[in-house]
């Protein structure tokens, strides 16, 4: 379940990315959907026959790796399925990492699946970002471990549908700890930041 290698192809892994993209685009839509029952109905009874359709292939191993260490190019497949960053979770927004000097960034921008306070993005996701890319950019030293603490300010509101641009470095590297902080701008203004303390422990027991 927890494998840290895959035999996929290319072409196996994109189908597969495209479709975690129709399930996002079917959860964003389905929090504004005002369509008549009948309507409703009808995409319920489809709906159906997909989770039908796909029950038979469904196991206990993904198809893809659940943490891969060495990946290299997209930063996004260290955790493919990652909640928070995973572009083959339709529960992550389309997240994209990237790493700039000793900055490792996410860009993104969320909707309304993803709304806290009116036309803004839940504290929880913000965390749940942070979480992730700090953790990502304490792996980027070669040494991973669970989150001790998060600590987050929210020093303003964290609008929907705007590029926001998170930010990780690390700021402290001693014996098997790693501080991480972070930050995320807004047009160029810090809205939220952050410090976290990794304890570099083997994540996996093989
Ligand atoms: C495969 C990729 C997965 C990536 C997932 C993304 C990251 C995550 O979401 S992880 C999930 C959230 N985190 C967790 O569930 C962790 C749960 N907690 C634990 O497992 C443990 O408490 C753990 C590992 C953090 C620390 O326990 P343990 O290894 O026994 O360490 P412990 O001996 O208590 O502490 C080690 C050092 O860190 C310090 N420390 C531990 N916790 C804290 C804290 N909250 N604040 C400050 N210092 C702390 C200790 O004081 C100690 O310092 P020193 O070595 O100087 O004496």
């Amino acid at each position: 379940m927890h494998n840290t290698n895959s035999d996929a192809s290319d072409e196996h892994r994109q189908v597969l990315k495209k479709l975690s993209g129709h399930l996002r685009n079917i959860i964003e839509q389905s929090i504004v959907l005002n369509a008549p029952d009948k309507v409703i109905t009808d995409i319920n009874k489809q709906l159906a026959t997909i989770e039908t359709i796909m029950q038979p292939y469904v196991t206990d191993k993904r198809a893809l790796e659940y943490y891969n260490p060495n990946v290299r190019g997209d930063l996004n497949d260290i955790q493919p399925y990652s909640a928070v960053s995973g572009h083959y979770n339709a529960l992550a927004a389309p997240i994209k990492f990237e790493q700039q000097q000793d900055k490792l960034i996410g860009r993104v921008k969320y909707g309304r699946a993803y709304e806290g306070p009116p036309n803004c993005v839940h504290g929880a996701i913000i965390a749940g970002v942070y979480d992730q890319l700090m953790a990502i950019a304490g792996m980027a030293t070669g040494k991973a471990g669970p989150t001790a603490y998060l600590n987050i300010d929210y020093h303003k509101p964290t609008p929907l549908f705007e590029a926001l641009e998170f930010q990780a470095w690390i700021s402290l590297e001693r014996d098997n700890k790693i501080i991480v902080k972070g930050q995320c701008l807004v047009q160029g203004e810090v809205v939220t930041s952050s410090e976290a303390l990794f304890i570099v422990k083997a994540l996996l027991n093989k």
